[in-house]
């Protein structure tokens, strides 16, 4: 059995069909990316296996298990863990903090507990410390741990959110554009921290528009246009398909080679369907500073039911 498995999903909002069809299944410890212009629904899909948009139709499992309708929270403790496409830090609190926030939902503690200080929680307090510490070894984080969030670097910042999320010990780990906005360095060390999550024993679904690092990390891309699913393979046969070149890429066949690591591709023309020009990079550096600011819906609104 599949560790997750998306079966024809379909997401309207009013007149607007953000996905039309979408199956795809990911196995345990497996990368998956998916990819597509802007607009075509990538960030949808992750909000509806997270549950913080309820589908219109279609099936979505974890082991079997039917997410829609569980709300984020439980999804998380399913063991789903995410990360955002503009960072989602609590840039007021310290790096430490923002990464205890992601093990706090292991903390097997009461109120009590916390009101009286008891030493099973002072003892689940230590713990959560040191699980903090440890991811944040684990990403690589340079910066000062003990400081603000939002006054790290933006890749430090990154790589903080990965932390966070693997702080709650993900079976599956959904990564929304980890690499927009990073340097080229930077999206080497990103692409070695992907592998090594992998390692773990973690399943990743990636977003992600830089194609060198998706054709070298990924074992299966799906390929979605105008929310509508158009490739699911290995990245050397999806390259190649003609109807992605032509769908996703406009023709320019050079824009999934990929071997340089550099070439990023948002749409033929960085136009998303909705019309809004954007490119990764731009659009998540406006969003340093650390409390992240988009909302889940672009619109105020979310799909046809939301627990955002
Ligand atoms: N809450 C919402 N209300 C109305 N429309 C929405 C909402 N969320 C997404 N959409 C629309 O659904 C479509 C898919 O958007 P989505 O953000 O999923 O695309 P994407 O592939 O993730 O794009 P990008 O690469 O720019 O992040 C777009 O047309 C978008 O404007």
């Amino acid at each position: 059995m599949s560790l997750l498995s998306v079966a024809d999903l379909r997401l309207t909002f009013g007149g607007l069909v953000a996905i039309d069809g979408l199956s795809f299944s990911v196995d345990e410890a497996e990368i998956v990316s998916v990819i597509g212009p802007n607009g075509a629904g990538k960030t949808s899909a992750f909000n509806c296996v997270t549950g913080f948009y309820r589908p219109t139709s279609g099936r979505i499992t974890l082991r079997g298990r039917d997410l829609p309708g569980l709300r984020p929270s439980a999804i998380a403790g399913l063991g789903v863990a995410r990360t955002f496409q503009n960072l989602r830090l609590f840039g007021e609190l310290s790096v430490l903090d923002n990464v205890r926030a992601g093990s706090h939902l292991w903390l097997r503690q009461s109120v009590l507990d916390a009101l009286l200080h008891t030493p099973r929680y002072r003892r689940s307090e230590r713990e959560c410390t040191e699980q903090a510490h440890h991811w944040l070894d684990f990403v690589g984080l340079r910066g000062d741990r003990y400081g603000r969030a939002g006054n790290l670097p933006y890749g430090e910042q990154r790589r903080t959110e990965i932390a966070r999320a693997l702080a709650r010990r993900p079976d599956l780990l959904l990564l929304d554009e980890p690499a927009a906005g990073l340097n080229r360095g930077e999206k080497a060390e990103m692409l070695d921290l992907i592998r090594r999550v992998q390692a773990l024993g973690v399943a990743i679904v990636l977003i992600e528009h830089d194609m060198g690092l998706v054709m070298e990390v990924s074992e299966r891309v799906v390929v979605l246009n105008f929310g509508r699913e158009i490739a699911d393979g290995r990245p050397e046969d999806v390259r190649r398909d003609p109807a992605v070149i032509e769908a996703y890429l406009g023709g320019d066949t050079a824009a999934t080679g990929g071997e340089t690591g550099g070439t990023t591709t948002n749409g033929k023309d960085g136009v998303g369907r909705d019309g809004v020009r954007r490119d990764g990079a731009g659009k998540d550096r406006a969003a340093e500073g650390g409390t992240g600011g988009e909302t889940e819906g672009k619109d105020g609104t979310a799909g046809g039911d939301a627990h955002a």
